[in-house]
């Protein structure tokens, strides 16, 4: 990761170049994953700390403990089994977990992240070893607040992560376990834009679960009941953000893979009135953009000439839809509305139409098409309006494996020089096409992203990148300007400044062959440039509550650098239990839940 910690940064809120207070000592201290420097510590700390005899006596490095973990990993047989162990030594290490993360970042990403994730997810409840985060009852929102107490005072917690687990990843509804899926989304803060990890919650909101698997296993650790609706459900998630607001003013809310009957009204509910953003419909609507915008430039069309049919119009499809909308609007001084029917969106009954209005949900609404259009065509055949619209853009967000077929991509690549395709239902074996496929049936031109990580794709001597267009490219970097500048709220100019960023740092720019996003590889830079995009745009916008953000671009880059964390060991400084202080603020107070110490 790499650190710019220059002392000139020290009195910063969130810079990490100080020593850290440390009030355990012996074997507490040793099981305290966030403390723990293992083999590494120093012989001056084991005397200091009480851990003489508890460590065999060689001093090691991170580097050494790194190359050891590494091998444990690589003797896991399959990938469930490397997800498994990468938990274990999160809550062993956390240092060396970011570290090994760090120094195996292409390798180990699918592993903590989408596709294996996924599977630890569904098996959540037989894998179940310990807890991690903060589990909230549907039936019991009295206990909320009591459920939110103890990881610090008010100035404390940065970010909160929270799934209901209804739509996870395209795998469904998987209830409780849903909470993986906020641990890795906070994983992915911290390791690709150095989100503090200990300032930071994880939350699923338990409302239950229409997993009949589930509902039938004993093991399951969630409640044993239908999904709850209405009021009730309502009542839980207000309970949980006013109390959450309330205890931690500072936090930004990220909504992680809520049903489609919840994700955007909730969004839409809460974006007035607090720092808040939902990953699926924001995240993946401002990557999918800016990977649009690179396909552009490279098959030279323009955004007021484009044609876009998006296949699987719910959460993730009809923010995708919206962003490209707002862009089309921006760029082409085109009303919204005209705007608007650039796009054709296709659901399980086929192309979404006016008279279905009874039937669609309030985000598809808008880009229903009139019926005396389509009077006589086939609207339940995606070849049959792939003829019809001729689209330029194809994006798959349907969860339906394989259904961009040949005879289909064929027809788009009659109609156009270069067919933008881009299937990005998650995990892999969900999506709507296979890169290598449509490198064989578009001849090589066509331009691609995929939900999932892929291969580079050969295809008659030349090698093709496949872009990674997965909403954790943007999302950590937008939680990081909205983290520092303290943003009162994440408006759409903020929003549209972060996909301009990301799309600036396209490879395809400079060679069309190249990933049209950038390679999560480079993720931490990508991060800083996004962060600070959203600052620059939340300081013109006056949503800033943080004082003293620097101006000129080089200034405020290096600000944002000196408050990320990384993955290396700290000084430790040795203080009573009482005396341990918060990083933040130098306050005195215990740790709270992750630990029995600070920061
Ligand atoms: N690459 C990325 O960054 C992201 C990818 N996704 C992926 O997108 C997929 C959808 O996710 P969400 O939008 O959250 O789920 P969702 O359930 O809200 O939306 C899926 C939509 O596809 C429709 N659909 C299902 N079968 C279909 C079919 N045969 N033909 C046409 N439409 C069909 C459903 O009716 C629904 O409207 C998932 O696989 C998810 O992993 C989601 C967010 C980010
Ligand atoms: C990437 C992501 O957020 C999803 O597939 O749901
Ligand atoms: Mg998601």
């Amino acid at each position: 990761m790499g650190g710019n910690k220059t002392t000139e940064f020290s009195h910063l809120p969130l810079a990490t170049n100080r020593p850290m207070e440390c009030a355990l000592t012996g074997s507490e201290l040793l099981s305290c994953a966030y403390l723990n420097k293992g083999s590494a510590f120093t012989e001056k700390e084991r005397d200091e700390f009480g851990l003489t005899g508890l460590l065999p006596s060689n001093v090691q490095s991170l580097e050494e403990q790194s190359k050891r973990a590494y091998s444990q990993f690589q003797s896991r047989s399959d990938n469930l089994a490397k997800n498994t162990f990468m938990t274990s030594l999160k809550e062993q290490n956390e240092v060396l977990y970011y570290k090994l993360l760090q120094d195996h970042l292409k390798e180990m990403f699918p592993i903590i992240y989408t596709p294996t994730e996924g599977e630890a997810i569904s098996n959540y409840s037989s894998l179940f070893r310990r807890p991690e985060g903060v589990f909230l009852n549907v039936n019991e929102p009295q206990k909320v607040e009591q459920s939110l107490s103890g990881w610090g005072g008010p100035e404390d917690i940065d970010l909160i992560v929270v799934s209901d687990g209804e739509q996870i990843l395209g795998i469904g509804d998987q209830g409780v376990g849903g909470i993986l899926i906020s641990i890795a989304k906070l994983a992915i803060y911290t390791l690709c834009a150095g989100i503090h990890p200990h300032r930071t919650i994880p939350v699923v909101l338990d409302t239950g679960t229409n997993n009949e698997d589930f509902l039938k296993d004993d093991l399951y650790l969630g409640l044993k009941q239908k999904r709850v609706r209405g009021e009730k459900y309502d009542k839980l998630v207000d309970t949980f953000i006013k109390t959450a607001k309330e205890k931690y003013p500072n936090a930004y809310i990220h909504f992680e893979d809520f049903g489609l009957p919840n994700a955007r009204r909730i969004l839409d509910e809460y974006t007035p009135k607090i720092a808040c953003f939902n990953d699926d419909v924001q995240g993946t609507g401002c990557v999918t953009l800016a990977a649009i915008y690179a396909a552009l430039k490279v098959a030279k069309l323009e955004m007021k000439d484009i044609r876009v049919l998006m296949y699987g119009a719910g959460t993730a499809g009809t923010g995708i839809a919206d962003q490209i909308a707002d862009a089309i609007a921006v760029e082409s001084d085109k009303s919204r509305e005209d705007a608007l029917k650039q796009i054709w969106c296709v659901d399980k009954p086929g192309l979404l139409l006016q008279s279905m209005k009874d039937d669609l949900t309030p985000a598809q609404h808008p880009y229903a098409r009139k019926d005396e259009e389509w009077k006589g065509k086939k609207t339940d055949s995606l070849l049959e309006i792939v003829k019809e619209v001729k689209p330029h853009i194809l994006i798959g967000t349907s969860t339906k494996p394989k259904s961009f077929t040949e005879d289909i991509v064929k027809e788009m690549a009659k109609n156009t020089d270069r067919p933008i395709i881009f299937p990005l239902s998650n995990p892999t074996k969900l999506h709507e096409a296979d890169p290598a496929d449509l490198f064989k049936w578009t001849e090589g031109k066509c331009l691609m992203a995929t939900g999932s990580p892929f291969d580079p794709v050969e295809y008659k001597g030349t090698k093709y990148v496949v872009a990674e267009c997965n909403n954790s490219t943007t999302f950590p970097g937008i939680g990081l300007g909205a983290v520092l500048s303290r943003a009162k709220l994440m408006s759409p100019p903020l929003l549209v400044a972060a996909t301009k960023a990301l799309a600036a740092q396209a490879p395809a720019l400079k060679d069309p062959n190249d990933g049209l996003l950038p390679d999560v590889i480079n993720v931490r830079d990508i991060s800083v440039k996004i962060a600070a995009a959203v600052i620059k745009k939340a300081k013109e916008e006056k949503l800033t509550q943080q004082e003293g953000i620097p101006d000129k671009d080089e200034e405020l880059e290096k600000w944002i650098r000196a408050q990320m964390w990384d993955a290396e060991y700290r000084t430790l400084k040795k203080v009573e239990h009482h005396q341990a202080t918060r990083e933040a603020k130098g306050e005195a107070g215990p740790k709270g839940k992750k630990s029995k110490t600070q920061n």
